[in-house]
């Protein structure tokens, strides 16, 4: 029994139905978790429109003058058909495989027996993906107001011609710079002094620049202390005084699990303070024979993580020797430019006790990104200085997401900056780039 159509339950589920077992899915919602209906596809389809008219207005530095005309209804009905796409595909991937789907709210009543819409089913194996939901903060004035999450962001028919963004994190950051590059005058309201204030502070401050070259308006080290809502407008009331309007205002502070509705105690599954699964190093929650993987299990929430996630706990459950820290971690923001992150950053290394150092190349010294117009940004790697293995890289610049993936594999691997060093890159790529970083620390 999977609870939960993520990322994970969907190939665990396909898998093991056509194995020939008896699999049984619960889903309350959209077939195919949030990735899929309003999470990374539909985002990604609206980014490429957003970057693509931000891209367009940047060829005034090559001596190219366009005119951006943004046809907003259009530019949505796309990123809707995608989603519905992808959509239609998770179903016909269940039903093909012989996956039993239950269109419910499922919630434990007894150890590995779960009841959803009226049917209640007890299996040997069940396995919870339940994802995670928008955070919404206690704001007063906030309840009862047409706000966006993530969740109806995608259902937008008309361009905000003003937007407000709280939260500067991934979503307040990709989606944010997406409006403003289709139109919107957009406001990001920062609660700290800097922008995904997870990351290095130069891969903030680098990010916060390329904002303002697209118009958007910071706002650092205030709070929201209330919102209004008269005449379609919404009035934001900061902790300094400030008083913001908007068209549309975009919640995007962070996650809670969606464990709420699970009755988990009715199976003896602990959740930790924050209301995520507890899990051991085999995904094994506090009851025998349940587990739990991805978003809700506070594994890191990125969908390569949960599908990652269905491949291990699939060996385990098969006897093989593996556990959920023994893979390397890479992500990426899509702004423009991107942020390709993969293993640790130097202060990471430190604080474990490594002897480590990091070499820096700003992309204004890089053949390639100075013919394309791309100065802006960075690329960092993180050696141990014991072994000369990569332990880490931050990519801050064109495309990283796609580049951050030869430290990666180098990393899988377990190669050593020399590897890479010696390595001949095609020129002028940014990929050449990558041995010129590990050079300097020959030269050093
Ligand atoms: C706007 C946005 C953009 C993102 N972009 C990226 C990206 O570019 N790259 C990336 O790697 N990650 C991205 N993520 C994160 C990614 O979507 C998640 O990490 C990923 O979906 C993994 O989630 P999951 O498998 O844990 O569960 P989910 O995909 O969240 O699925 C959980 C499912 O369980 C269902 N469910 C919950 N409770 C119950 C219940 N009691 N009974 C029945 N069903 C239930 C839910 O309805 C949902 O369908 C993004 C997220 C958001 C919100
Ligand atoms: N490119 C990607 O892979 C991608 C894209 C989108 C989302 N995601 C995943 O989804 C997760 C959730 O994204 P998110 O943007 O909601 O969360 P986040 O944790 O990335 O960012 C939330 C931001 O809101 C701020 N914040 C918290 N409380 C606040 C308050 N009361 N007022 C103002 N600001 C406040 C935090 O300081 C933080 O900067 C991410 O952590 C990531 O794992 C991944």
């Amino acid at each position: 029994m999977i609870i939960g159509s993520g990322q994970g339950g969907v190939p665990l589920a396909a898998d093991y139905a056509k194995e020939g077992r008896k699999v049984v899915v619960f889903e309350r919602d959209a077939l195919g978790g949030s990735c899929i209906n309003y999470g990374c596809t539909p985002s990604k389809a609206f980014l490429a429109a957003a970057h693509g008219a931000g891209r367009a207005r940047q060829t005034e530095k090559l001596g190219i003058h366009t005119q951006v005309n943004v046809d907003f209804p259009a530019v949505m009905e796309r990123v809707r058909g995608i989603r519905d796409r992808f959509n239609q595909g998770v179903h016909k991937r269940l039903e093909s495989a012989g996956v039993r789907v239950i269109c419910a709210e499922a919630s434990f009543v007894d150890e590995r027996t779960v009841k959803g819409g009226d049917v209640t089913i007890q299996a040997p194996l069940v396995v919870i993906n339940t994802g995670t939901s928008s955070l919404v903060p206690d704001l007063p004035g906030l309840a009862g107001t047409p706000y966006l999450t993530n969740r109806n962001f995608f259902d937008l028919k008309t361009l905000p011609s003003r937007l407000l963004v709280l939260g500067a994190g991934y979503i307040g950051l990709e989606l944010g710079q997406g409006l403003a590059r289709l139109g919107s005058e957009t406001h990001l309201i920062v609660r700290g002094d800097r922008v995904l204030g997870q990351e290095e502070s130069d891969v903030s401050e680098t990010l916060a620049e390329a904002f303002k070259q697209d118009g958007i308006q910071l706002h650092f080290g205030v709070n929201a202390e209330r919102v209004a809502y008269e005449n379609n407008v919404f009035t934001l009331s900061l902790s300094n005084g400030d008083q913001l309007q908007g068209d549309a205002l975009l919640v995007v502070i962070g996650r809670k699990p969606n464990t709420g509705a699970l009755n988990v105690a009715a199976s003896g599954i602990e959740l930790d303070d924050k209301g995520f699964i507890k899990i051991d190093d085999q995904f094994h929650t506090t009851c025998s024979g349940v587990y739990a993987i991805g978003d809700a299990a506070k594994q890191p929430a990125f969908t390569h993580v949960s599908w990652e996630d269905y491949r291990r706990l699939k060996a385990i459950l098969k006897g093989e020797q593996r556990n959920r820290h023994d893979r390397v971690l890479g992500y990426a923001v899509y702004t423009e430019p991107q942020v390709g992150r993969v293993g640790m950053t130097l202060e990471q290394a430190q604080k474990k006790g490594m002897n480590a150092r990091s070499v820096v190349l700003p992309m204004s010294q890089i053949a390639r990104a100075i013919e394309w117009g791309h100065e802006l940004g960075f690329y960092r790697m993180v050696i141990d200085t014991d072994t000369d293995k990569i332990l880490g890289a931050t990519l801050v610049g064109y495309e990283t997401a796609e580049l951050v993936h030869v430290f990666l594999s180098l990393m899988e691997a377990g190669a050593t900056w020399q590897l890479l060093e010696q390595s001949v890159h095609i020129h002028p790529t940014y990929g050449e780039a990558l041995p010129s970083l590990a050079r300097l620390l020959v030269e050093d």
